[in-house]
Order: C-alpha cells, then structure tokens, then sequence
C-alpha cells in the first residue's frame, strides 16, 4: 500500500536505525511492512549490507535490494569504478511497486543525502517523485544540523515532496549544548516537526529489546499516519509544502 522514503541529511546519521524503528513499530501495530535499499555501497557480494541490520534488529520484514557496488562510495561513482552497470529508476520502481501489493508500508531507504547520485541523473528524490512518496528526514542531535536539515528540507520541497517529519538518529544520553537548542531549533528553521528521537544506542540492542521499544521513539500516531492513502492530493502536499516553506509546523 504506502510508501515512505528514509532520507538523510548526509551518510552516517542513523538512516538505517530510523528505518528499523519505523519497520518495528509498523510491525508492532499489525502492518505488513517491506524494506528497500535501492543502491547498497561499500559492501562486496554476499557481505551483510543495511537490510541485514534490518533485519537483524525487526525479524519480520520483507527486504530487497536494487543494486551492490563494493567501493564506500556514492552508488554512481562506485558503479563507474566498478565498470558495473548502473541502477535505473524503472528497477526501483518496480521493485517497489511489486512490494507495495503485499505489504501495508514499503520503506525505501537512501544513500548518504538527498542529492547523492544513485546514478548519473538519479537521485532519492527522483524515487520519491516517481513512487509519490512522503520523505521522513533523519538528522543528527548535534552541532551543524540546522544547516544539513534545512538544505535537505528545502530541496525536498524545491522538488514538489512532502516531508514527513525530521527524526533524531541518535540522541545522546547527556547531550551538550547544541544538541539541547537543537531540538527547538530544527523544527523552527525547517518549518518540519520533530516526529521522532532514536535514543544512542539503540542500533546495538537485541531485536526484543528494539522491537519492544522502537514505538516509544516516535509520536504517537506518526507510524500510522505513514500507512496513508498514497494517493494524496497534489493541493494538499503543495498546502503542507507551502507551510513547510513558510515555517509553519503541520
Ligand atoms: N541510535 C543509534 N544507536 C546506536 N547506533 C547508532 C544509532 N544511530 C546510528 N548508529 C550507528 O551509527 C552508524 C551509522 O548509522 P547508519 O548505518 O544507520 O547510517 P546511515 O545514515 O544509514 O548511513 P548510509 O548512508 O551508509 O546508509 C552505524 O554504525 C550505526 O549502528
Ligand atoms: C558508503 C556510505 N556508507 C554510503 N552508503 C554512501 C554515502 C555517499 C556519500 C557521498 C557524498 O555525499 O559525498
Ligand atoms: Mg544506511
């Protein structure tokens, strides 16, 4: 049915923590619930890649992955240094698609930021455009997030996106200074709400232990809220993008 896309404000933020989150608490309401990783990098054939945390950390869960190339590397450049062929946003929309039949909520997790090149001329927000899809914005606590997630909110909107909520990838147990305004700030200069908060170290607790906890993260309602009706109206998300630029909380 839904589909929401994982982006983030650069690698390494928590994308996928964020991602497991969301599938445990659908999974804990009941849903359906598909992974997928349209470009995995940094990692050879065979070796476990972000949907193997995944499932590591929900058990249950659908998973599928477009395309691997091993260098650490945004996807198109690691496909160019590879001589592999690059990922096509028709096998991405495919894939998800044919998720969507059978599932209640497809996440599509991204690589690095929004504007990482999956290939040549192909971003996460091409995916998001082509599936119609919401975009939940993972950033971290600290100092040099309010620009990251401005940027990234604004070029979602520039793209005619919605976003769904900025979330916390790892919020620390004694958080300093700039993590504490943070928490006001983020949602003020972006216009986007704070809809949910990944306490540090949450990536290394036992699937139980996630799975148990991971709806305590979010806003109550927020998980359930990504199991909508995607086929949302054009004027409504131009209404929610226009509250977003006008730093208006939904
Ligand atoms: N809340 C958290 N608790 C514990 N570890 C975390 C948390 N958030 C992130 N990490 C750790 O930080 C590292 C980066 O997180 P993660 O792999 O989720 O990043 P990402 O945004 O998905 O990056 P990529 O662009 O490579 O997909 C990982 O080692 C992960 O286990
Ligand atoms: C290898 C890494 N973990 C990610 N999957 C890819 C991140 C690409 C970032 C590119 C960049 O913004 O410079
Ligand atoms: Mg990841």
């Amino acid at each position: 049915m839904s589909v929401l896309v994982i982006a983030g404000t650069s690698t390494d933020v928590g994308k996928t923590v964020v991602t497991a989150a969301v599938a445990a608490a659908a999974r804990a309401a009941g849903r359906r619930v598909a992974v997928c990783k349209p470009a995995q990098t940094g990692m050879s054939a065979g070796a476990p890649g972000d949907l193997a945390e995944v499932s590591r950390l929900v058990g249950d869960v659908t998973t599928a992955e477009c395309v691997r190339y091993p260098d650490p590397l945004a996807p198109d450049t690691a496909a160019r240094r590879a001589g592999m062929p690059a990922l096509e946003l028709r096998t991405v929309v495919d894939t998800v698609r044919a998720l969507t039949e059978t599932h209640d909520l497809t996440l599509v997790e991204g690589a690095g930021g929004v504007l990482v090149r999956l290939a040549a001329d192909l971003t996460l927000l091409d995916v998001a455009a082509a599936l119609g899809a919401p975009v939940l914005v993972v950033t971290p606590a600290g100092l040099g997030a309010l620009n990251h997630a401005e940027l990234t909110v604004h070029e979602i909107a520039a793209r005619g996106l919605r976003t769904a909520g900025l979330v916390i990838g790892s919020w620390p147990d004694d958080p300093d200074l700039a993590s504490t305004c943070n928490r006001d700030d983020l949602p003020r200069v972006t216009g986007v709400p704070i809809v949910g908060t990944i306490p540090a170290g949450s990536g290394r607790l036992s699937r139980a232990e996630f799975t148990a906890r991971a709806h305590t993260w979010f806003d109550p309602g927020v998980v359930d809220a990504a199991v909508v009706d995607p086929t949302a109206s054009a004027e409504q998300l131009t209404a929610d993008n226009d509250r977003q630029r006008e730093g208006v909380h939904p």
